[in-house]
This record gives C-alpha cells, structure tokens and sequence, in this order.
C-alpha cells in the first residue's frame, strides 16, 4: 500500500460521524479530520465546555466545518442512554461511529458509576452498550462504518471471566490489556454478527500506533510506561513516536477507504507498529478467539442491559 494519508480521505458531504472522546488525541484528530472533508460530526465527549472550545477550534481550521458537542460519559449508562435518546429523537441515520474514547492504565481500581471496573467499563462496555442502543439509526444509513480503537496493548490482556472487574489482582497495564482486547474482540464479533442478521455493517478496529496524546502526559503514568524504571527508555519510544494526527489515521483510513475491509484490525506499518501508514494488522490468536468473543458478548449484553 502505498503512504495513505489523509488528502486520501474521500468527500463526506452528506455523512453524518459520531466521534467519541474527541476533545483530545486521537479522537479530536479524527473529528477534525473527517469534518474537513465535510462531514457532519458529532463530538460525544463528557466535558461539555472542552467540547464547545474543539468545536471552535476545528471551526477556525475549517471555516464552515459542521461540528457540534454533546455530552456522553462513557462510564455511566445512564449517560449513555441520554445520549442515544437525544440521537434516537433526531432520526438522524448514522454514516460512521467512532469508538475512540479510553483511558490506559488507572492506578489504582477504580469503577464507573455502575460499578464496573473503570477501564473495562469505559473502554469496553461504554462502547458495547452504545453501539447497540444506536444499532437501529446505523443500520438506516447506507453503508455504515463502526471503528473501534483498540491497541497493540490487547495481546497482554486475557479476557478473565471469573474476575472480568479485576477485583482480585489489579494490574493497570494488565486491566488496560483486558479492556483492549475487549474492543478488538467486539470489533470482530460485531462484524460477524452483522453478517449473520444482515445488519449491513463494516466494522473495524484500529491500533494507532504509539501517538503522542493526553493518554501518556496526562494519565497516570506521568509520561512514563508503567514498569519502567527510569525515563530513558521512554526518551526512545518518544523519539520513535509520532504526532496524534498520524495516530488517527488507521481510524480514518477503516472509517473511509473504499478499501477498508469489515473484521480487519487496522495499524501502522512501522517498525515495532508505533508508526507508519495504516495496513491490516495481524490479529493475534486471542484476538481471533470467537468463542470468547461471542460470550464476551453474552456477558457484555447482561452487564449493560443493551441487546443488540
Ligand atoms: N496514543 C496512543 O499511543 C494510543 C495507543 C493505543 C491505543 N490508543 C487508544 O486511542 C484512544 C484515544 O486515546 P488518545 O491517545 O487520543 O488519548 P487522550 O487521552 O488524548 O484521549 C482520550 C479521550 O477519551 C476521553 N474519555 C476518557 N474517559 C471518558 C469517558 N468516561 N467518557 C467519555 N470520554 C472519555 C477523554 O476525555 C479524551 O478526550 C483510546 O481508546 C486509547 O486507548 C492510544
């Protein structure tokens, strides 16, 4: 594949593209991105006024840009719930949904309002519960996209059914991995089971590499891969790393190639996957584990309350 990048992004007048966490990172790349090919983009984030400075910020970039905010909170279902009445009330099919929103490697345990642990429940059953409560206005669009942010983080995760919260032995990177693989597992499944009810989706998942975002600085490591002794280390991956615009792009590149396949994990080509253009990643033997993936999906759907 030659570099891919984002002028490759095709026209979007007329999409309307749910981006979730998109006031930083990945995610505002994402946005910003999709609306300068002039689609209609919803910003679901949970802090309204960053929500209202993004909007600008975009619009200032892209004169005319079709940006607007809405609250979501990944880590309560009631929010959730909120927010996908208020796009249920609109009828509004919708073209692509961007599940991007996460937060890596919590200290200590913590949960959502609903009790979850607070990276699976964010990362995972945030996404899972709203993908399906939207399910009915994606399939009215015409050739709706689902992108799920995963991470190349998933390979050391394990789905743990008998502590799916991590209320026994708690490990941050360890409990992000779960999370992760999660996303990537319901990526897969989604596509699968779009497949088999004729629901008409593409659904991908996206590593972006390693991108300097608010993940790293303003999260808990404090710049500084957990476990690492010192911050040498780090001073290399930063140096191999590469600007958030460049993280989103396997997103963008699975929310628009014509090229993009549904079930494909999408990545960057570079050395070790930190950076490069977007290819189908290789998925590892976890990730192609099915029938974990469908009863993660069973579980999911208990938890939630959401059937798909
Ligand atoms: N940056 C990387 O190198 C990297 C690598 C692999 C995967 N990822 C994934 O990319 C995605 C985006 O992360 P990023 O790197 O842009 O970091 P970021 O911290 O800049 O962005 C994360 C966004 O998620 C939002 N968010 C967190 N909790 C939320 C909640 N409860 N409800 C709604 N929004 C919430 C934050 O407000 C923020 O806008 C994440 O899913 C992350 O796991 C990032």
């Amino acid at each position: 594949m030659n570099r891919w990048t984002e002028t490759d992004i095709p026209n979007q007048n007329g999409r309307f593209v749910i981006v979730t966490g998109a006031t930083s990172g990945l995610g505002y790349e994402t946005a910003r991105a999709l609306a300068a090919k002039g689609a209609e983009v919803v910003l679901a984030v949970r802090n309204l006024s960053k929500g209202r400075d993004t909007v600008q910020r975009i619009q200032s970039l892209t004169k005319g840009a079709k940006v607007e905010v809405e609250l979501l909170d990944l880590a309560s279902l009631n929010s959730v719930a909120e927010f996908c009445n208020r796009m249920i009330h609109r009828d509004r099919p919708i073209d692509i949904l961007v599940n991007n929103a996460g937060v890596m490697a919590v200290p200590n345990r913590q949960t959502t309002q609903d009790g979850f642990e607070l990276q699976f429940g964010t990362n995972h059953l945030g996404h899972f519960a709203l993908t399906g409560q939207l399910l009915p206005l994606i399939q009215k669009a015409s050739a709706p996209r689902v992108v799920s942010v995963s991470s190349i983080v998933h390979r050391y995760g394990k789905i743990n059914f008998d502590d799916l919260q991590s209320q026994g032995r708690y490990g941050p990177m360890k409990v992000y991995g779960q999370s992760k693989l999660a996303v990537l597992q319901f990526a897969l499944e989604l596509q699968r089971r779009s497949d088999r009810h004729g629901w008409g989706i593409l659904s991908c998942a996206a590593h972006p590499g390693f991108a300097r975002t608010g993940l790293q600085t303003a999260g808990p490591n404090l710049g500084k891969p957990e476990g690492a002794k010192s911050r040498d280390g780090y001073a290399l991956i930063s140096f191999l790393s590469q600007d958030a615009a460049s993280g989103a792009l396997p997103s963008l590149y699975g929310a628009t190639s014509p090229n993009a396949q549904g079930g494909a994990y999408y990545g960057p080509s570079g050395g070790f996957e930190l950076k490069g253009t977007p290819v189908p990643a290789k998925l590892s033997r976890r990730a192609r584990d099915e029938k974990t993936a469908s009863e993660l999906w069973n579980v999911s759907e208990r938890l939630t309350g959401v059937k798909f």
